[in-house]
């Protein structure tokens, strides 16, 4: 299972919850890898855990103010990024545009949408995954394993009959390892998260109990 962690804007330290993800990494079978803001990309990837970006854009190199390049992105340190996260939502055609921006700068790409329709939209702009969150979810502490199983299933479902390749994450409300492991069984191959981690007075244990069961 690949558990990514989404660090958003919280007030966390994203060093020390990034040596948890590293040190948690080394000691089991899942992948762990954790998504800064873009202004902490150079420093968590300097510790060595899997680093990832919360979001690029689609543009090249040129006259563009205020946006996350994938090459800078990549220069930092990220290995992948997110793409229309549910806070940071873009129209398709930009979505295209970051997922080929993404393939141009070598970043691996999961693209998130809010519900199985739009995975397959989102699948079948070739990212290397697709992610299901239902937005009214996020940062509850519900799992969406839990409150809406069948919307997992479908998000399989919908990415399978587009393209196979794509593999499926879930997330929303994700906090234990009884969370990852129904993830899982519903077929999902891993699992987006925040608050849990992010949120909690210690990150390493959270992470430790994620994994614990995988
Ligand atoms: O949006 C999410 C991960 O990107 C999910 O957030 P929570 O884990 O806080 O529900």
């Amino acid at each position: 299972m690949f558990v990514l962690v989404n660090l958003k804007t919280y007030p966390c330290d994203p060093i020390e919850v990034a040596e948890a993800v590293r040190d948690v990494n080394e000691r089991t079978d899942a992948r762990l890898a954790v998504a800064p803001q873009a202004a902490h990309l150079e420093q968590v990837a300097e510790t060595g855990a899997e680093t990832w970006a919360q979001h690029v854009d689609a543009i090249d190199h040129g006259s563009n103010t205020g946006h996350a390049l994938a090459e800078t992105v990549a220069d930092a340190g990220a290995v992948g990024t997110l793409i229309n996260h549910s806070e940071r939502r873009l129209k398709l055609a930009d979505i295209d545009g970051a997922v080929r921006a993404a393939e141009r700068a070598d970043l691996e790409t999961v693209v998130c949408a809010n519900n199985p329709a739009q995975i397959g939209a989102a699948a079948a702009l070739g990212p290397d995954a697709v992610a299901v969150e239902p937005p009214e979810l996020i940062g509850t502490g519900t799992p969406v394993s839990q409150a809406d199983p069948d919307i997992v299933e479908d998000a399989v479902e919908a990415a399978a009959n587009v393209d196979s390749e794509v593999s499926v994450l879930c997330g929303a409300g994700i906090s234990t390892g009884d969370d990852v492991v129904a993830a899982g069984d519903l077929g999902a191959e891993g699992v987006l998260l925040a608050s849990g981690v992010a949120k909690a007075d210690d990150p390493s244990a959270a992470l430790a109990d994620l994994v614990e069961p995988l």
